[in-house]
C-alpha cells in the first residue's frame, strides 16, 4: 500500500514516451513525442489548446491506444493495457471537468476511488454488511486521512454538492489517491479557480509530492506551472518543441512564439510575461 518512495533512485524515468504518435484519420495530433517523467517531483505540460496534451494523458492512462510508439511506466510496457489496469498499476488521473459524486459524502467519494484495491469493491463496502467489516473500516480510515492531506476532513460527512468548486477539485485530488498511485496525472488542475483557490492548490499539490507521489500536470496557468514544475515539456502541434525548467522554457524563442503566435489561447499573455 504505501506509495513513498526511495530517495536517490533517479536514474530512470518513472514514466517514459518514446517516439509516441497518434493519428485521428489523417489528423496527426501526436508526432515522435518524447518525454520522461523523473521518479520524483512535479513534471508539467503545457502548450497551446488542441496541441495534444490530453491525449497524451488519454495514451498513458489507456483510453486510447497509441498509433505507433511505446509507453513504458517503471519499466513496464503499457501497450493493450485497459484502463482500469493502468489504474491498479498506480497511475491515477484527474479530468479537466470535475467528477465528484454530488449527492454523496466527501468520504464516500473516496471511498468509491479506492475500487482498484479493495476486495470486495466499493459499493460492497458502502453497503456496511458485517463480512466486509474490517475491511470497511480501514478504508474509511484511508478515505479520512486522504481527505485531510487536502484539508477537507472536517467535510468528511458532507454532501460534495455543498462543497465550494476549489473544495471539489481537491475532493477529485482526495479520490485519485484513493487508487494508491505513484504517478498522479493532473488534467488543468486549476481550470476555473479563482486566484486564493489557486495558491490554495498549489500547496495541496505540493505537499502531495513531497509525500512522495510522482505529479504529471497539464496546467495553462503559467504562474501556476512556472511556480511548481521542476520539469516542463512544451507539446505545439503535436511535437515536441521544448523541455526544460521553468526559467529555459520562459526565455525559449520556440515557446514564446508558440503562445505569441496563438491569440486564441488564454496562456497568451502571462506566457510570454510570466
Ligand atoms: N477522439 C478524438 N477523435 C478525433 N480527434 C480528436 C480526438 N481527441 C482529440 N482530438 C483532436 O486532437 C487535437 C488535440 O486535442 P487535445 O484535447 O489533446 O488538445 P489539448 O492540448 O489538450 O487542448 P486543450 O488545451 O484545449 O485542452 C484536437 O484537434 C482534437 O480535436
Amino acid at each position: 500500500m504505501s506509495t513513498i518512495q526511495t530517495p536517490g533512485s533517479h536514474s530512470e524515468p518513472l514514466l517514459q514516451l518514446t517516439s509516441v504518435s497518434r493519428h485521428f484519420g489523417g489528423l496527426k495530433v501526436l508526432q515522435d513525442v518524447n518525454l520522461a517523467v523523473p521518479k520524483s517531483g512535479i513534471f508539467g505540460l503545457i502548450g497551446p489548446n488542441g496541441a495534444g496534451k490530453t491525449t497524451v494523458f488519454n495514451l498513458i492512462t489507456g483510453l486510447l491506444p497509441t498509433t505507433s510508439g511505446t509507453i513504458l511506466f517503471d519499466g513496464q510496457d503499457l501497450a493493450g493495457r485497459k484502463p482500469f489496469q493502468i489504474t491498479r498499476g498506480g497511475i491515477a488521473r484527474t479530468f479537466q471537468n470535475i467528477r465528484v459524486f454530488k449527492e454523496m459524502s466527501l468520504l464516500e467519494n473516496v471511498i468509491v476511488g479506492m475500487d482498484a484495491h479493495l476486495r470486495y469493491g466499493p459499493f460492497g463496502l458502502l453497503a456496511g454488511t458485517r463480512v466486509f467489516r474490517s475491511e470497511e473500516r480501514r478504508a474509511r480510515e484511508r478515505a479520512r486521512e486522504l481527505l485531510s492531506w487536502v484539508k477537507l476532513d472536517h467535510k468528511a460527512g458532507e454532501l460534495a454538492d455543498n462543497l465550494s468548486y476549489g473544495d471539489q477539485r481537491k475532493l477529485e485530488l482526495a479520490r485519485a489517491l484513493a487508487t494508491e498511485p505513484r504517478l498522479l496525472l493532473l488534467d488543468e488542475p486549476v481550470a476555473g479557480m479563482n486566484s486564493t483557490e489557486k495558491l490554495d492548490l498549489m500547496r495541496e499539490i505540493e505537499n502531495i509530492a513531497a509525500r512522495g507521489y510522482t505529479v504529471f500536470m497539464i496546467e495553462h496557468d503559467m504562474r501556476f506551472v512556472m511556480g511548481l514544475c521542476e520539469q516542463i515539456a512544451v507539446l505545439n502541434f503535436g511535437r515536441i518543441i521544448a523541455r526544460g525548467g521553468p526559467e529555459a522554457i520562459r526565455n525559449d524563442p520556440q515557446v514564446i512564439e508558440a503562445y505569441l503566435g496563438r491569440e486564441d489561447d488564454e496562456a497568451t499573455t502571462e506566457g510570454a510575461t510570466a
